[in-house]
């Protein structure tokens, strides 16, 4: 709930003020570059640094007949009007040690001229300042409600500056560079906020109320301007400039105007005849320009000029996650009221909609009358016979913005007696994977009206093999063949270019577990690494199914394969002869690599998930202690394999071979029962930098992280996510 009003206020925000803040931002961008130039330009006038005012004012008198202004730039530089040997009035840069012309002073660019009127007032003089300033409140509103965003995305305060997970790119980069330029941008707006308060006079510019000592007022004892005590104290660079006196009469005095206060100074004597503090607003104000403008440091301007450019970047990722939210919309063919299968889905970011949406065609397909709808619209169903729940999971294990509602309304709605079957989407980076899906049926179940079809299903990462598997389980018991989804990386597989591969080795089938191996050779094969993954499809008209890979030492690739009764890809890899050929692609799996430098790596597989593990072992020619994890159902599983993992356990090229065999005796032996005896080599590996790999089923993915996480809390100074956000638990589960 909470989540929804800052998501809705950001966006809302960012929407009814996106113009005005793109205008602001091009011409941010624009301005950004007059300091960065003119500091490229003036590099060689030499700056106020270590000058005094006294050394500039006796220099200057000796050069010119008089002087009649001196002034400070932002960026350090002498300004001085003066009269000449010559009697002509002259302004340009002076080099204030020496008071002789160092540059000409240049008229503004008339681009820099063009963009600041635009960004100030959009030419709209009052009007257009007013809704300048109030684009800069709208924009500072905005960078808040985006800090706590980021805060719950990161799930504390305290983990603000920790690895962003990374779930989409256009989300990524949002967070990432949201995170990045959050401090300038709101000193951007709030000191863009404040000047238009002074433009709009709620706070004004002070007017100092001097009173000159009378006493001081007099001639003697007349000193040099260079001998005068304050101008020797006084740095230049302290000073803003400095108002010479009208004429020579006593009541005539300096006016040095410094950063923090004006000073009155005795034009015969040096006396300080009146000194006066500007009040903090003004010097606020001050702050606030030199820090919007960037005039005062190149640096800092080049840093608003990165903002300016990440506020548009802002505008375009924030506008493609909107859209993609709203891609999910739903389109019903049937009434609630008439639907016999309803399908809800809880959907943040909306890329669980598709999955919906295609299972709502499916059912179409088959007949039913069904209806779809986000799960905080549960309401009565008075035909109801299915429920199907689609969800994500979000924040911490917490339900996304459209289902947070739902346990309540569920609670609080009749509905006769129902079937439900649950389908969690989430992602294994996430400590509380699948969390609200849980949740849910942990709620389903409580009630007597709804009877569990299925047992709930989970879903990595929105993976289309793992939704797959579900939607045939789900034809299945309902009687129906489902055509599979496919997912936009599924797509991108099948319009990956395919590569020619040649069958050179096989084994026959292991009749006991369906498992065979073959080794495939192409001019292609010289570029994967083992851990990457290669898509194939039986036939044309068919999706890909992807197969991690293993590569030998002569750059062969190793698939490891089950057999499936109605696996189509498998039934056609396991008819191949050896020289028979197969179109393929590849797809990169980086985060699947073996580490190049680790203290020590283990890795846990089952069944034909030892595949890219064949690979890494052989080519593990550092010998980096590594410890493998498999297990099956009996040894004969392993024949398949001896030929590779026995010579590597003898070259030191695999440490251990630790296999857990399911079948082998009467008490059961899975993989996690293995870790669980070997916990401190496991918590070793977390603790001093080493890796864990796990490659196989979603099932026993989930099995083994329960006893990594545990083995965690109770062995290591961090719970598991740590070391997964660290890179050093990586996994490529099916
Ligand atoms: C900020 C954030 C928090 C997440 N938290 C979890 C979580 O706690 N558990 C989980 O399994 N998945 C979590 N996920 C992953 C999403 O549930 C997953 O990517 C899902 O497929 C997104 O579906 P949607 O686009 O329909 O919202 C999180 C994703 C993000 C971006």
């Amino acid at each position: 709930m909470t989540l929804s009003i800052w998501r809705y206020s950001h966006l809302a925000l960012a929407v009814s003020s996106f113009l005005f803040i793109t205008v602001a931002a091009l011409t941010g961008i624009v301005l950004a570059f007059e300091p960065i130039e003119k500091e490229w330009e003036l590099s060689a006038i030499p700056t106020t640094e270590n000058v005094t005012v006294a050394e500039a004012m006796s220099t200057l008198q000796m050069n010119y007949l008089e002087v009649l202004e001196l002034s400070v730039t932002q960026d350090s530089r002498v300004k001085a009007s003066v009269i000449t040997e010559e009697g002509d009035v002259a302004n340009f840069y002076i080099n204030p040690k020496t008071g002789e012309k160092a540059g000409e002073l240049a008229d503004e660019a008339e681009v820099y001229t063009f963009a600041r009127s635009l960004h100030r007032s959009l030419f709209l003089k009052s009007t257009g300042r007013f809704f300048i300033g109030l684009t800069s409140l709208l924009l500072f509103v905005i960078s808040i409600t985006g800090l706590v965003l980021i805060i719950k995305r990161q799930q504390s305060i305290q983990k603000f500056f920790a690895k962003i997970l990374k779930d989409n790119f256009w989300q990524y980069a949002h967070t990432y560079f949201g995170r990045l330029f959050l401090i300038p941008i709101v000193l951007i707006t709030l000191t863009g906020v404040l000047m238009s308060l002074f433009q709009f006079q709620v706070f004004e510019h002070p007017t100092l109320a001097h009173e000159l000592q009378e006493n001081l007022l007099k001639e003697t004892p007349s000193l040099e301007v260079a001998d005068f005590p304050i101008f020797q104290q006084t740095p230049l660079s302290e000073v803003r400039s400095i108002d010479f006196p009208f004429s020579s009469d006593v009541a005539d005095y300096y006016q040095l105007n410094l950063q923090d206060r004006e000073v009155r100074v005795n034009q015969f004597t040096g006396a300080v005849l009146s000194e006066r503090l500007y009040p903090f607003q003004e010097l606020a104000y001050r702050w606030s320009f030199d820090t919007h403008t960037g005039e005062t440091n190149a640096l800092w301007a080049f840093v608003l000029l990165l903002s300016a450019i990440s506020i548009l970047f802002f505008i375009v990722s924030g506008f493609k996650l909107t859209f993609k939210r709203r891609k999910g919309s739903i389109k019903n063919k049937f009434k609630a009221s008439e639907s016999t299968h309803v399908i809800l889905v809880g959907s943040e970011t909306g890329s669980t909609f598709p999955f919906a949406i295609w299972l709502q065609q499916q059912l179409i397909a088959t007949g039913k009358k069904v209806f779809v709808a986000e799960m905080n619209a549960y309401e009565t169903y008075p035909n109801l016979e299915q429920l199907l729940i689609l969800t994500a999971t979000y924040g911490a294990g917490e339900a996304p913005v459209n289902a947070d509602k739902f346990i309540q309304r569920f609670q609080e709605t009749a509905q006769g007696t129902f079937e439900f079957a649950i389908v969690g989407f989430g992602s294994f980076a996430y400590p509380d994977y699948c969390q609200f899906a849980y949740d849910v049926e942990h709620e389903l179940l409580q009630s007597e009206t709804a009877k569990p079809l299925l047992n709930l299903h989970t879903v990595n990462n929105r993976s289309a093999e793992s939704f797959n598997q579900w939607l045939l389980q789900y034809g299945q018991v309902s009687g129906f063949v489902p055509d599979a989804y496919q997912n936009d990386s599924s797509k991108t597989a099948k319009r990956k270019k395919k590569y020619q591969f040649e069958v050179i080795a096989r084994t026959a089938l292991q009749l006991e577990h369906q498992t065979f191996m073959i080794t495939l050779q192409g001019k292609k094969a010289g570029t994967f690494t083992s851990g990457d993954l290669l898509a194939i499809a039986p036939q044309s008209d068919t999706h890909d199914r992807l197969y991690s890979v293993g590569m030998n030492t002569k750059n062969q690739i190793l698939l490891s394969i089950k057999l499936h009764d109605k696996g189509l890809c498998s039934q056609f890899l396991n008819s191949l002869q050896v020289g028979d050929t197969l179109q393929a692609s590849r797809m990169k799996n980086k985060s699947f690599y073996f580490p190049k430098q680790a203290r020590n790596v283990v890795m846990i597989a089952t069944g034909t998930g030892i595949a890219p593990f064949l690979g890494m072992v052989q080519h593990n020619s550092k010998k980096i202690p590594t410890h493998l994890f498999w297990g099956a159902q009996n040894a004969t599983a392993f024949e398949h394999y001896a030929e590779i993992i026995n010579p590597a356990l003898e070259s030191k090229q695999l440490s251990e071979f630790i296999p857990a065999y399911s079948r082998a005796t009467e008490t059961k032996v899975y993989v996690q029962d293995k870790i669980c005896k070997e916990e401190q080599l496991l918590a070793n590996t977390f603790e001093k930098g080493g890796v864990v790999m796990i490659c196989g089923s979603v099932v026993m993915q989930k099995a083994v992280l329960e006893v990594l996480s545990k083995l965690c809390k109770t062995h290591c100074k961090y719970d598991l996510s740590h070391y997964q956000k660290k890179g050093q638990l990586l996994m490529d589960c099916y």
